[in-house]
């Protein structure tokens, strides 16, 4: 695919009187990991929300891979999991990758399956256990697998790093960082800058409905002179 994964242009989204986003212009790379960076309530997961559709722009656009967001056939290139992950509780772990996975028109593969809990630290009595009794780091363990699993050329990930333990969390970024070399695309938000620095190629800092910052980590640190993206972050958003 040519052209960019992702385009917004001039976004803008308003919850009733309240706006949120204020013309956000964004684009990504095919094939980069972008990281979005912002304070609780900048308005990232809300720029996810008008990506996938799931409510109206109130101005701008945003294409998938060159095709307008809000048609159907726009986001088949995509999995997305959301920063609040919560499958139907009474399901198996089995139960619930296998309709993911006949949702995407793919077969259930018991040895994939088990390969990528196993990628990820989830063991593999999950899959018979009902999802009412994971913690929420399994629960979220469960979303990120039956996503990886699926194959997109584009990961839309809000938060993929709550809720995981340290093992995890060093775990999925491996896992994220085989996507990349694969060719696909990964957008990710995250609070943890150090892992924003390690892992993404560009990133971007939402503030006030408005992006501050595109470009890449060590950009971004140079940008505001800072020795750590935390502190760039820090400075960029006072
Ligand atoms: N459905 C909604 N109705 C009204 N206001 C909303 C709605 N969803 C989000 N908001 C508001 O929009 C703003 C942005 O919220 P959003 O969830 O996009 O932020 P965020 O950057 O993802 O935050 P966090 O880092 O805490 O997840 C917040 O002020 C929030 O209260």
């Amino acid at each position: 695919m040519t052209g960019p994964a992702l385009r917004f242009q001039q976004v803008v989204k308003r919850y009733g009187a309240a706006s949120v986003l204020h013309g956000v212009d964004l684009e990504l790379r095919a094939g980069e990991c972008f990281g979005l960076v912002g304070v609780n309530g900048a308005g990232k997961t809300s720029l996810i929300k008008c990506l996938l559709d799931f409510c109206a722009l109130d101005g701008g656009s945003i294409e998938i891979f060159g095709q307008p967001h809000h048609r159907p056939a726009a986001r088949q290139p995509l999995a997305f999991v959301p920063e609040r992950f919560t499958p139907p509780y009474y399901l198996t772990g089995a139960d619930f990758m296998r309709y993911l996975l006949s949702l995407q028109g793919l077969p259930y593969q018991p040895p994939a399956v088990e390969a990528m809990l196993a990628a990820l630290d989830l063991a593999p009595d999950a899959l018979r256990r009902t999802v009412r009794s994971y913690s929420k780091g399994m629960t979220q363990k469960l979303g990120l697998a039956a996503c990886l699993l699926t194959r997109k050329p584009l990961y839309v990930l809000d938060e993929p790093m709550s809720g995981l333990d340290p093992k995890a969390r060093a775990l999925l970024k491996d896992q994220l960082r085989s996507l990349r070399q694969a060719g696909s695309t990964v957008f990710l938000t995250s609070h943890a800058l150090a892992d924003v620095d390690e892992l993404c190629d560009r990133m971007a800092i939402l503030h006030d409905g408005r992006i501050r910052f595109t470009g890449t980590p060590a950009a971004c640190r140079a940008q505001y002179g800072a020795p750590t993206l935390e502190q760039a972050f820090l400075t960029c958003i006072a």
